[in-house]
């Protein structure tokens, strides 16, 4: 089917004026039948209170989110989404929103056991990783999986980079990131000169782009680079009286200058992973390249004969460290998906027993024993 191009010349073009905030040819087709139903296309830029920030070609409109509030959490509308709004009206409704094409979501930092949709429609997942204090690489995978899960593309930044004024120590730091995460790509950026930030706008030129990271890992710092202006807040001095610390608790989104449009996220600090196996999966996507040659298709790489991962840890050619947080990852995956679904608590008992031919295998290889 096509649709009749639009007048990109005229400014009064919903498509002109919306394509800065990632308005496209897709969204627009998508859009049609709510366009014949006389709503209007926007990007919602926060959500509160029942009521959210939608940037349309007439500017921002405050509406109603209660026809996209269902009971599940992850389809209430968020940051990100295209939604079809009301012309007018007082209040006016948004009626629905776009299928999305990614979506971040977390698991809740309290018990309850849902998620929760942080970001949607994001197409780069910039992780900001300080280079001030010693690289954590287990949490840079974390992030990933949770990049990943999303359907983004992940970048890992590192940040501060004059803090590391010895070329070479840079680069292994760099090639161990590198190592971390395959098929991502790893920058190293110092906000203070702006060195690095001009591959960085480059790369986030085009799509919506999401930064992650630690409290401190220089998100806000990078934002105003990319912005070009001091928007966000950046804490010169951090409290140490161990009650927590003040933060941005706005969740905006901004056209950069450069070309492509950010989504703030702060608060990204206790990263859980929710329903992220395919992720993980993707972060260790060298653990699955040698699983592929195990003699066992369903085999747990623990204690299997024939296991090309164990194997592969045996030559070198694989970290045990990595297949050590290939496994953590999964496991508390697993941990967060069994608390909303009881199917899995039959592999869960599968996952205990090998956990306890690992604890076996362990004994047995203190002892000399072969396995
Ligand atoms: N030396 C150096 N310091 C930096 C650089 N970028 C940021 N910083 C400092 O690092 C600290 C943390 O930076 P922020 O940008 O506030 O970090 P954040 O990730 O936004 O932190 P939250 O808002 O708590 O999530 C600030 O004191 C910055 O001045 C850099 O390139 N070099
Ligand atoms: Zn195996």
């Amino acid at each position: 089917m096509s649709f009749p191009a639009s007048d990109s010349s005229s400014s009064n073009s919903p498509a002109h004026a919306l394509a800065a905030i990632g308005w496209d040819d897709a969204w627009a087709a998508e859009f049609a039948p709510y366009e014949a139903q006389g709503l209007l296309p926007g990007r919602v830029v926060r959500v509160d209170r029942g009521q959210c920030d939608v940037v349309t070609a007439q500017g921002t409109v405050r509406a109603d989110t209660a026809f996209v509030t269902p009971h599940d959490p992850l389809r209430v509308i968020c940051t990100g989404d295209w939604a079809a709004v009301e012309p007018a009206g007082n209040p006016r409704y948004v009626k629905a929103y776009l299928p999305r094409r990614t979506a971040f979501v977390r698991s809740t930092s309290s018990q309850r056991s849902e998620g929760q949709i942080l970001a949607a429609n994001v197409d780069h997942a910039v992780i900001a990783v300080s280079l001030a204090v010693e690289l954590d690489l287990g949490r840079i995978e974390r992030f990933l999986a949770l990049a990943w899960e999303s359907g983004a593309q992940p970048l890992v930044v590192l940040t501060k980079a004059d803090l590391v004024p010895d070329p070479v120590v840079l680069a292994h730091l760099v090639q161990d990131v590198e190592t971390t995460a395959p098929g991502v790509q790893v920058l190293t950026v110092c906000s203070l000169t702006g060195e690095g930030t001009d591959v960085l706008a480059a790369v986030v030129s085009g799509g919506t782009s999401v930064l992650l990271g630690v409290s401190g890992a220089g998100k806000s710092t990078l934002a105003n680079a990319l912005l070009g202006a001091e928007v966000m807040e950046v804490q010169a001095a951090r409290e140490t009286d161990g009650k927590g610390r003040h933060t941005t608790t706005t969740r905006n989104l901004l056209a950069l200058p450069g070309g492509g449009v950010l989504i703030d996220t702060p608060g990204l600090r206790g990263v859980g992973l929710w329903d992220a196996e395919a992720g993980v999966g993707q972060v260790f996507s060298e653990i699955e390249d040698h699983a592929a040659d195990c003699r066992f298709h369903d085999c747990a790489h623990v204690a299997e004969p024939g296991c090309a991962v164990l194997a592969a840890v045996e030559s070198g050619a694989l970290a045990q460290r990595r297949l050590e947080s290939y496994r953590k990852l999964l496991r508390e995956n697993q941990r967060i998906v069994a608390k909303t679904d009881a199917r899995l608590r039959s592999e869960l008992r599968r996952d205990w027993r090998l956990k306890s031919a690992e604890g076996r295998a362990n004994h047995a290889a203190k002892r000399g024993g072969r396995l």
